[in-house]
């Protein structure tokens, strides 16, 4: 080639090298203009009870908030949540994954995991095995355990807390691997501490030093502001128990004959594919990580509002003994029957979601949204708080009023997608239609057979209930006192029969 040749090429390449980068450079600085979303400096942000400053946001900004330092989106209405996150799901369906939460041995969790194709295989074994279709076959654990919980209640009644969280716990412990784990097993605290932990490690702002300086991931634990790090590493530690015990003990039952589960079932129809079994074990603490606290928060909102309404427990009553009289228990070919008690669960699910603001989804390329840019990587936060109080859909929408669903256009038996508290798209909760049939199921047999109420002092006085909730990613009650005693002695006969032999 001749020297003029080669000095035309490098000319030539030298060109396009620089075309390229002025068009990059131009490309850049027209997003860097290009029109956000309105929304607050990110000093305001809280770490606290976020979903209310959200929707405070929300009534300053609009229905989209834009944090433009941390490339935050809130949504505050369940229609941009349903044109971005359902409608747009191609691009909003990943899920930041924060060198604390990497530290934290969460990184593979699948209901925390990137969207990706790893993530499309958990998911798709996750679904065939909650389908709607076949979810029938956890009823037996779900009477089981919610009769447990009558029984308990009856037993124990300052204990309702602990009932509470027992029965969620028990219930996936059984129904994926077969387990009879009481709360007080080390195993259910290990669990407990994990979720704590984790719900830390996924609130924005809660570990500040590794989230302002990643790079402190790569320092030793004693280093000054490092210790973060032996958080993490106490949590990676018990996921990683979490992830293997139950499912060897699962596995262990099934070979020695003492019961099957849907795990081991799982693990014997894969034997000797590494990659599934992997997929199988991480489906089984998936479920555990995302079916405890919520199931738990969504009964307690129930037993809460039971006891500050009276008139709406009462009214609920009285449904079931006109539908199904007092000398049977509530089952799930019930519910169709049973419209108010419907409209309860409806309710208790709107104004109580267990995950208020959400589980973050991420943004994997540029978007444009009613004239507004919205960057790459955006990590959108859907505020399902503020969503299910909507004053355009919601009248009164701080009131407990069960009433609102049956005079709804849909009635109270609406599709399960119209649940908001399930969340969104692709990454809309994969265990909905479990948790759907084991709050309902919670709702109605409490109804059928115990009396919720405010508890009295020495001297007859009502204690006060003032409803209060802990913050925090999952929201629950705060403890309180109340009144809990079987209806009357057919209820209380009822409930003892389900645990005879
Ligand atoms: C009342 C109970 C429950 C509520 C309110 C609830 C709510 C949610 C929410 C809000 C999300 C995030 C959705 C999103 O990103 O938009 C989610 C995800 C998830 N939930 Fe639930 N959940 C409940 C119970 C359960 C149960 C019982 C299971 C399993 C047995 C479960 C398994 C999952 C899984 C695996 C994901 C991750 C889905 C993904 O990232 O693709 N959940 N849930």
């Amino acid at each position: 080639m001749s020297a003029s040749l080669k000095l035309a090429m490098a000319v030539a390449v030298l060109a396009f090298a620089l075309v390229v980068f002025l068009n990059r450079r131009r490309l850049q600085d027209s997003k860097r203009t290009m029109l956000h979303p309105p929304g607050p400096p990110a000093r305001e942000m809280a770490t606290q009870n976020t979903w209310i400053k959200f929707q405070q946001w929300g009534k300053e900004y609009g229905e989209l908030v834009y944090v433009q330092e941390e490339n935050i989106l809130i949504l505050n209405t369940s229609r941009v949540a349903n044109d971005l996150l359902e409608k747009r799901a191609n691009i909003f369906s990943d899920r930041l994954v924060t060198p604390m939460m990497e530290l934290c041995g969460l990184g593979h969790i699948f209901s925390v995991a990137r969207y990706s194709s790893a993530w499309r295989r958990d998911k798709k074994l996750f679904l065939q095995n909650f389908r709607e279709a076949t979810i029938d076959r956890f009823y037996p654990y779900q009477y089981k355990e919610v009769h447990k919980f009558l029984c308990n209640l009856s037993t124990s009644p300052h204990e309702f807390m602990q009932h509470t969280m027992g029965l969620s716990q028990s219930l996936i412990f059984s129904s994926i691997y077969g387990l009879d784990i009481h709360p007080n097993d080390p195993l259910a605290h290990m669990a407990v501490e994990t979720l704590a932990i984790m719900g830390k490690a996924m609130t924005i702002g809660f570990f500040p030093t590794i989230e302002l300086f990643p790079w402190l991931r790569y320092f030793p634990s004693w280093f000054p502001g490092c210790g973060f790090k032996r958080v993490a590493a106490q949590c990676s530690e018990k996921i990683e128990t979490l992830n293997t015990v139950p499912f060897d003990m699962a596995i262990d039952n099934q070979k020695k004959g003492l019961g099957t589960s849907i795990i081991a079932e799982l693990a014997i129809q894969n034997e000797g594919n590494t990659e599934m079994m992997e997929a199988i074990k991480r489906m089984g603490i998936a479920s555990y990580l995302a079916a405890s606290d919520t199931t738990m928060s969504s009964i307690g909102s129930f037993l809460l509002s039971m006891t500050l309404h009276p008139d709406i427990q009462r009214k609920g009553q009285e449904e079931i003994d006109r539908v199904i009289g007092q000398k049977r228990l509530p089952t799930f070919e019930d519910r169709p029957s049973l419209p108010y008690v419907e409209a309860i669960y409806q309710e208790v699910m709107r104004l109580h979601p267990p995950i208020p603001a959400g589980v973050s989804h991420t943004s994997t390329k540029d978007d444009f949204y009613r004239g507004f840019h919205i960057p790459k990587g955006c990590v959108v936060i859907p505020n399902i708080w503020a969503m299910n109080r909507d004053e355009e859909l919601y009248s009164d929408p701080d009131k407990f009023m069960p009433e609102r669903h049956l005079d709804s256009p849909t009635g109270p038996f609406t599709s399960i997608n119209n649940i908001i508290a399930f969340g969104f798209g692709r990454r809309v909760c994969a265990g909905r239609y479990m948790a759907d049939n084991t709050v309902w199921l919670a709702v109605a047999s409490v109804l059928a057979t115990l009396t919720l109420g405010k508890a009295k002092d020495e001297k007859g006085t009502e204690i006060d209930v003032p409803g209060e909730y802990t913050t925090g990613m999952f929201r629950h009650p705060k403890p309180y006192q109340a009144s809990i005693t079987p209806r009357n002695q057919n209820a209380k006969k009822l409930i003892f029969a389900t645990t005879s032999p």
